[in-house]
């Protein structure tokens, strides 16, 4: 079995005799030394004499964290933690920190969020995103959606130009539900009997064709991938996009069995009092009062109160250099020395940074691409919607340029202004597709942008009113993309740092998972990998 995370080591699983080296005990697992879980408890048969990791002997005078994202804050909160680091400085070059975690709160209290608007609680990464939220004070601002609520029961697709429910629930799918012509169930049951790939990695439509039907993987997965990556599931990778869906077909040769049985559990996290209400109350997604740009705001507050770290705006890294000593990071006006770098830069900016000696790496940190997206919040007088859920997904096939529309009024009234009764809509557009659509990001204009929000809301959902407010906000490169061969990419990159042992980690969303909680938790591995559990 290979550890998906350290990429160095093929571990055995125990039962079978063998013990990976560097395996160490933490909580009720048996972990190799990235931290993955090789065994859990029942199925140790064997220990060694060495298994008690040297963690606590790694002394590390100061840590320099790279971008103040959401993964270079999470990653400065877990070195915070660790005694065993005298001083970490947060270098960002924005004049705030959060990144892609931005939120508008106009005077009259209306919120518009133009980066990320819901994050999910449930699993491993959403309990480390919660237990995060209640060490840093912020339950009080918790906006929770529960699965029971229309915005968690609905979402819809924009099909053949009308709104179709997707099927949810056993009865959803039972039924043939337009615009699909089988029920979901079809497909589902003969899932189980569908030979198992035998390549490495593949793209999610050809999995999802293979396992599940092309029509599902035409207008479902085509969708999904671009209400999540706003990317193009012929390109983006199973393998590194869901990795659950690929583990289950090699574990257990069918998704289906590997959501009945399981198909290994890859994180171990404990649920703090938030994240078990969170499981009591059912919560599908959580926002905040403000708006999700007051996480970075409050998370780096507290890392500054704290006064274990030292947050610098303004500071965009221009080089790096690397000697015996350690690091040399340049700024715009001074340089500043580190022994361990932990980047939590977009892939791109962190490639035009490294020094030219590292050349194997740099070329294999630009391979790694990003989309655009132009998201145009829009705000309407009165209830103007036909339906009530989430929002809905536009296939690529329907309409390249538009990815999907966000009814935000609908799972966060709370953000609503509370003079008058709104509508608030956020129209998400190009993606994969921008360039084709829109030409290039750096001569559209807004009017265009605004003019093809406002026609995909008319023509979608009727509604014929003009928005009263707007805004549009054009996210250059936001969305990493994943494609085939990405993990090997990934792995290729690790491995490289480990055998020249480059005081350097990789966090962020360019690499282990695109969502708030994926960023967050590769923050938190990064500062494990270096310096053994936080707690
Ligand atoms: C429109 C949109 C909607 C999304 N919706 C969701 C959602 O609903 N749920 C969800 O879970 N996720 C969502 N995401 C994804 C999620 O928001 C991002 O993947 C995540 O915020 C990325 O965090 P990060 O810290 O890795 O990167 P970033 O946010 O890109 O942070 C990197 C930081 O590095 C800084 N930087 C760049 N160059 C330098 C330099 N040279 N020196 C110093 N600093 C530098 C940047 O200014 C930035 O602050 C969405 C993303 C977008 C764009
Ligand atoms: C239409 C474009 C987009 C919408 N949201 C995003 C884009 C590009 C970005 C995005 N949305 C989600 C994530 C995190 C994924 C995760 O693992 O948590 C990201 C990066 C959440 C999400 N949004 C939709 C789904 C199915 C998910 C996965 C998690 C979940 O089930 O909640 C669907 C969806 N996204 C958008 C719309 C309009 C929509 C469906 C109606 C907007």
């Amino acid at each position: 079995m290979q550890c998906t995370h350290c990429a160095l080591q093929q571990v055995s699983v125990c039962c079978s005799g063998s013990i990976p080296s560097g395996r160490i005990r933490y909580q009720n697992a048996w972990l190799c030394r990235s931290l993955d879980i090789v065994a859990c408890d029942e199925a140790i048969t064997h220990t060694t004499s060495k298994e008690a990791a040297s963690w606590t002997s790694v002394k590390m005078k100061t840590v320099a964290v790279l971008g103040g994202g959401v993964g270079g804050l999470a990653a400065a909160y877990y070195l915070s933690k660790s005694p065993q680091v005298t001083k970490v400085i947060l270098l960002e070059s924005s004049a705030r920190y959060g990144g892609w975690l931005w939120s508008t709160q106009r005077s009259d209290g209306a919120v518009f969020e133009h980066g990320p608007r819901g994050i999910r609680p449930a699993g491993a990464v959403g309990w480390n995103t919660l237990n995060l939220v209640q060490d840093i004070g912020l339950e009080s601002q918790l906006l929770p959606v529960p699965y029971s609520h229309n915005a968690s029961k609905n979402r819809y697709l924009y099909v053949n130009e009308k709104l179709h429910k997707m099927p949810s629930g056993l009865w959803g799918a039972l039924q043939t539900v337009s615009p699909f012509t089988r029920p979901i169930m079809y497909s589902v049951a003969k899932e189980i009997l569908v030979k198992k790939g035998k390549e490495d990695d593949e793209s999610i439509h050809s999995f999802v064709s293979r396992r599940l039907g092309k029509e599902l993987a035409d207008i479902a997965i085509d969708s999904l991938c671009r209400g999540v990556f706003a990317g193009d599931c012929r390109k983006l990778s199973v393998r590194s996009c869901f990795p659950p869906l690929y583990k289950a077909e090699q574990r257990r040769g069918s998704i289906v069995l590997g959501m009945l049985l399981g198909s290994g559990q890859d994180q171990v996290v404990l649920p703090g009092a938030l994240a078990k209400r969170s499981q009591e109350e059912s919560w599908a997604q959580w926002s905040l009062l403000r708006g999700m740009g007051t996480f970075p705001e409050t998370l780096a507050d507290w890392l500054e109160q704290s006064g274990r770290a030292q947050l610098c705006r303004h500071a965009a890294v221009k080089k790096m250099h690397i000697s015996p000593a350690g690091w040399e990071i340049q700024l715009d006006d001074r340089t500043i020395s580190a022994d361990h770098v932990i980047s939590a830069l977009p892939a791109e900016a962190l490639s035009s940074v490294l020094p030219p000696a590292l050349e194997p790496l740099i070329k294999q940190i630009q391979e790694i691409s990003t989309v655009t997206v132009a998201v145009v919040n829009l705000e309407f007088e009165g209830s103007i919607l036909p339906v009530e859920g989430f929002g809905h997904l536009v296939p690529s096939t329907e309409d390249k340029g538009i990815l999907g529309v966000v009814y935000d009024s609908v799972p966060f009234p709370q953000h609503n202004s509370p003079e008058g009764v709104t509508t608030r809509l956020t129209v998400m557009m190009g993606g994969a597709w921008f360039q084709e659509v829109f030409g290039s990001p750096d001569s559209v204009s807004e009017e265009r942008l605004l003019a093809a929000a406002t026609e995909a809301v008319q023509v979608h959902l009727g509604v014929s009113a003009a928005p009263s407010w707007s805004k549009v906000a054009l996210q250059k490169n936001c969305i990493p993309q994943y494609y085939l061969g990405h993990w090997k990419r990934v792995e290729c990159m690790r491995r490289y740092i480990a055998e020249k042992n480059l005081p350097l980690s990789l966090a962020g969303s360019s690499y282990d998972g695109v969502s708030v909680n994926d960023v967050i938790y590769s923050g938190r591995m990064a500062v494990e990998r270096l310096l053994g559990p936080v707690t």
